[in-house]
């Protein structure tokens, strides 16, 4: 299937499809002029619930209630207050983006199930207002005679506009979007929504706020919806609550599904689908509701991942590729994209020598205490090996320097900071960064791509300028791309480069992991248990790693079970047995230590 992509990829063929859409109007009848029509605004719709469900994996079951918002809001303020269609449509927008944002509080906090309640809830609920605030809303009435192109009542810049104006007018609105929101989802805007949808604890554990995620998410999607339902309701002069039921819902969701969640072109396909089959199914209209669950079952089992996965089309998450085209097209005019910054190797390692010092620590699991009055100190550019039996509170530690648990009692201090109980993308914004006992990494996301998401929280770029690829963006996301091949050239991970992470065996994984932190500059990195499932060749490779990281002057505190490939690391070590501290001292003073071979090394050599 790489012959479809490479096709969609060529630019004589985008310029054809685009001349194409433009010069429809002369070739089609006016029915498929509205198809049309239909299929840019279930386009902006498809991909309003793909940047939220497909990237930043926030279910919606009720996307509806957004294009009622938009829809109803541009009707009104032309109807009632004469207002332009760029003025309704840009309020329509943030009306739909503000209910997104407040709505993305109490959603954000739940998950799955209940996360489907909760919208379900909000679908039904702005449903039903739009029913009963009758004064406004019409009530089940609806509003009609709407200024639309169909009555010859809509105007734009004064300019009275037919159906042939208004197709092209929703043609350039689509293509803007849809640049637009691939410039966005391939910048580390994008990448993070990704890595929240894979795993939230994980996202934090680089510094990306997921709460920040999903409200820009909410925020972002809302306002599509809402820029689909104006254009909707200008198209039809007519709008009602039966046009924003569930069943609404569901369709928005059955575009993305069956089209191909987390790709850009995944939505394009489906909304193609969802405009143009129904419209050949009229006579079967009794039954859209159980030929969409039908399409569901059917995508589910068959193209779990869409038309778009059928067809291999996968939608990059970098601008690798932009940035090698408009290199080659400004080499000669233009070298700004191709700049360098100067302090480059530097910034790799800008060491800030912290200190870490753990105060008594103490975590209690409902009755269970986990950590006893712990207590250490790692000076900076130090290795210190966390070792200890089963169940000894290792990596509760970890969790809880991370920020991952609340501390019952003590202190933990980073370069004379406190950060006990900051939230985990701040402790990770300190320049602590972790790796877990199993790989976190995003499974579809490649390995650059993956790496590239580990310099999250150097990138600068805002939102407008990653949307439009603004030089600076475009520069910013060069010199990371640069840093992730130096990265991966240390961590021998360059020939998986452009591969699927959930493609590749555990041990690489693993290595994509602890590459993916030292990316993000790290001043002290946990690693835990890193070398678990690794072969000796891969050890060898984690050793050379950790102590290239140590030479640049990073600490690291190090959970194994593996005593040799501690051995071979560490300055210092701290046991723990039962959450407490039993020895703190060098490696050759642990393993003469008598309560130390009774809780630990006695247990692996009788193993
Ligand atoms: N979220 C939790 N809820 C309840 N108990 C927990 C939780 N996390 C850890 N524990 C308990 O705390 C104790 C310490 O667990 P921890 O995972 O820190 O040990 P560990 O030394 O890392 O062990 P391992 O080497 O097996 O990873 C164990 O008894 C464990 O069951």
């Amino acid at each position: 299937m790489k012959h479809v992509m490479r096709i969609l990829d060529n630019p004589i063929s985008k310029i054809v499809i685009l001349l194409l859409l433009v010069i429809a109007p002369l070739f089609v009848s006016q029915n498929l002029l509205q198809l049309l029509i239909f299929w840019g605004i279930f386009i902006i719709l498809a991909q309003s619930i793909n940047i939220l469900t497909g990237f930043a994996g926030q279910l919606s079951l009720g996307h509806a209630a957004f294009y009622a918002i938009g829809a109803y809001t541009s009707a009104i303020l032309m109807m009632k207050f004469g207002l332009p269609l760029f003025i309704t449509i840009i309020i329509s927008m943030v009306l739909s983006a503000i209910v997104g944002f407040i709505l993305s509080f109490p959603a954000g906090r739940v998950k799955e199930f209940y996360l489907a309640m909760m919208t379900l809830g909000f679908g039904f609920l702005v449903h039903e207002i739009i029913r009963e605030w009758a004064s406004v809303t019409g009530g089940v009435m609806g509003i009609s005679g709407i200024n639309s192109p169909k009555f010859g009542t809509l105007t734009i810049f004064g300019i009275s506009v037919n159906l042939v104006a208004y197709y092209w007018f929703v043609l350039a609105i689509t293509l803007v979007i849809v640049w637009l929101l691939r410039n966005f989802v391939q910048s580390y805007f994008g990448r993070s929504f990704l890595a929240v949808h894979q795993s939230e604890l994980a996202a934090s554990s680089i510094g990306i706020s997921p709460r920040f995620v999903k409200q820009l998410a909410y925020t972002v999607s809302a306002a599509m919806a809402g820029l689909a339902g104006a254009l909707y309701a200008h198209l039809m002069g007519y709008i009602g609550p039966e046009s924003f039921e569930m069943m609404k819902s569901i369709e928005i969701l059955v575009m993305g599904i069956l089209g191909g969640f987390g790709t850009i072109i995944g939505p394009i396909l489906g909304a193609a689908f969802l405009t143009f089959i129904p419209s050949q199914l009229q006579l079967f209209a009794e039954y859209q509701l159980m030929i969409y669950g039908l399409l569901l079952v059917f995508s589910f089992l068959i193209i779990p991942k869409g038309f778009a996965g059928l067809l291999g089309l996968r939608t990059d998450m970098e601008k690798g590729k932009t940035i090698q085209k408009l290199t080659k097209i400004k080499s000669k005019a233009d070298q700004s994209i191709q700049g360098e910054s100067p302090d480059q190797e530097q910034r790799l390692f800008n060491i800030l020598n912290k200190k870490l010092v753990v105060d008594n620590l103490v975590k209690d699991f409902q009755g269970l205490r986990a950590l006893d009055q712990t207590s250490l100190g790692l000076q900076p550019g130090t290795i210190l090996g966390l070792i200890g039996p089963n169940g000894s509170g290792k990596s509760t530690l970890v969790n809880l320097i991370s920020g991952v648990y609340p501390v019952t009692e003590g202190k933990i201090s980073f370069g004379g900071k406190e950060i006990t109980n900051l939230p985990s993308h701040l402790i990770a914004r300190e320049g602590i960064i972790r790796t877990f006992q199993d790989p976190n990494n995003v499974p579809n996301m490649t390995v650059k791509e993956n790496l590239l998401l580990g310099s999250q929280l150097l990138f600068k770029s805002n939102i407008v300028s990653c949307s439009i690829n603004s030089k600076s963006s475009l520069l910013e996301e060069k010199q990371m791309i640069e840093k992730v091949y130096k990265v991966m050239e240390l961590c021998n991970l360059k020939e998986y480069a452009d591969e699927q992470v959930e493609n590749l065996p555990y041990g690489i994984q693993r290595m994509v992991e602890v590459a993916r932190a030292i990316l993000a500059e790290p001043q002290l990195l946990m690693l835990d248990e890193p070398a678990a499932g690794l072969s000796e060749e891969e050890m060898d490779e984690l050793v050379r790693m950790i102590r290239y990281v140590k030479e640049k002057g990073i600490s690291v505190i190090l959970i194994d079970h593996h005593i040799d490939f501690l051995v071979k690391l560490v300055d210092t070590v701290v046991v723990l047995d039962s959450g407490k501290v039993i020895y703190s001292g060098d490696v050759e003073g642990m393993q003469s230590n008598k309560q130390v071979i009774e809780a630990y090394l006695g247990v692996e050599n009788n193993a």
